[in-house]
């Protein structure tokens, strides 16, 4: 008998991704813990730096591209889950890398326009790029749009300056990403390294709302996963009502979303509260205490902080489906991991 997170105990846990071991309190390791990949769920991985997300998210992300009927899709800030594809220990881990991942510019509604360019849509050029994005579903249209505005010059130069960073981003394409390329049986991996929070964003959004209405509309027939890293860079920014659509909403229609982040108090309440499955590593900064605190299910007994583990891969899962709470270490990678921090000692012994 396995204990399946998420779902409870299972005598052969089918359509299960193996997290790691039970971890005794003496830290040595017990039974095998294994987690849902057949509903949709919200998890959460938090953790200060350095003590696993990246690593455990990277766990989640080969299992799920090992298991059948689902589409995962893994948004990388930082560049690092492109060794998915250098080659696995067991079974192999099917990866498609997209370095360029690009969005149609439809994607985002006037008001976010004007949010992701940093203008009030009270002023001139704010307003003159609301009405091109109204008017036009490609970044060459809405310049247009506002090249041809008899508003004045100041506003128009302002308008399609900004119009023009955007492009320079390389994020927009009419021919962007959609749920079809995405929904593919290998893990899409969309690296965003060397893009600022505001292009980040726009993909995210872009790719998280394309996966949501997919499932809705029925166009695609696998479930997909959302996982990012880095996710606080994705509230506050024009991606976060598309990752509250799919944690409110994602649900009915089948959408997973795996949010990691090392700062919990940075992510909406929604982001914890909608969350079913908890992972937490180490957490010491008060604020993240708190954040998570305030969430804290009843039927946990002692308070987390009690809890929380102190070595890099050990983790508390708290998992609202079955109202349980499991300590436990996560397992090794198949694949390298991307995220380890240099050491000047190792590159020391390298040049001799
Ligand atoms: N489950 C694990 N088993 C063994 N080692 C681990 C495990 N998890 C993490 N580590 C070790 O800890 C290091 C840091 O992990 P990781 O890069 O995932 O940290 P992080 O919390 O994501 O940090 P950052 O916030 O910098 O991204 C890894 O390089 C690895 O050496």
């Amino acid at each position: 008998m396995s204990f399946v997170i998420g779902r409870g105990a299972d005598a052969e846990p089918r359509q299960a991704g193996y997290l790691g071991q039970y971890r005794a309190l003496d830290g040595s390791e017990g039974a095998k813990l294994h987690v849902d990949l057949d509903g949709p769920h919200a998890m959460l991985i938090v953790g200060k730096r350095g003590y696993g997300k990246s690593f455990t998210m990277g766990v989640v992300a080969e299992e799920l591209a090992r298991a059948p009927g689902v589409a995962p899709v893994v948004i990388d800030p930082m560049g690092v889950f492109g060794t998915l594809g250098d080659g696995a220990d067991g079974d192999p881990v099917p990866v498609e890398v997209l370095d360029a991942p690009a969005v149609s510019a439809d994607t985002l509604d006037p008001r976010s326009w004007c949010s992701l360019l940093g203008l009030s849509p009270e002023s001139g050029a704010g307003g003159l790029v609301w009405q091109a994005a109204q008017e036009s579903s490609t970044l060459s249209g809405m310049a247009r749009h506002v090249e041809a505005s008899d508003a004045p010059a100041d506003a128009v130069r302002a308008a399609v300056n900004h119009i023009d960073l955007a492009d320079s981003w390389g994020v927009f394409d009419p021919n962007g990403l959609d749920a079809a390329v995405l929904s593919g049986t290998e893990i899409s991996v969309l690296d965003l390294s060397g893009l600022s929070a505001a292009p980040m964003n726009a993909v995210c959004r872009g790719v998280g709302e394309a996966l949501y209405r997919a499932r809705v509309d029925e166009s695609i027939d696998r479930l997909p996963w959302l996982l990012i890293d880095e996710a606080h860079t994705f509230f506050g920014g024009v991606g976060q009502p598309a990752l509250h659509t799919i944690l409110t909403r994602g649900r009915a229609p089948g959408v997973s979303l795996v949010l990691a982040t090392q700062r919990p108090s940075a992510v909406s309440e929604i982001a914890i509260s909608q969350s079913d499955v908890l992972i937490s590593h180490r957490l010491t900064a008060e604020a993240d205490l708190e954040a998570l605190t305030a969430a804290q299910p009843t039927y946990m007994n002692e308070s987390l902080d009690e809890r929380l583990p102190t070595e890099p891969g050990e983790v508390v899962v708290i998992d609202d489906a079955t109202e349980t709470i499991h300590a436990a270490q996560v397992r090794f990678r198949d694949t390298p991991h991307g995220g380890g921090s240099p050491s000047a000692r190792e590159l020391a012994t390298t040049d001799y």
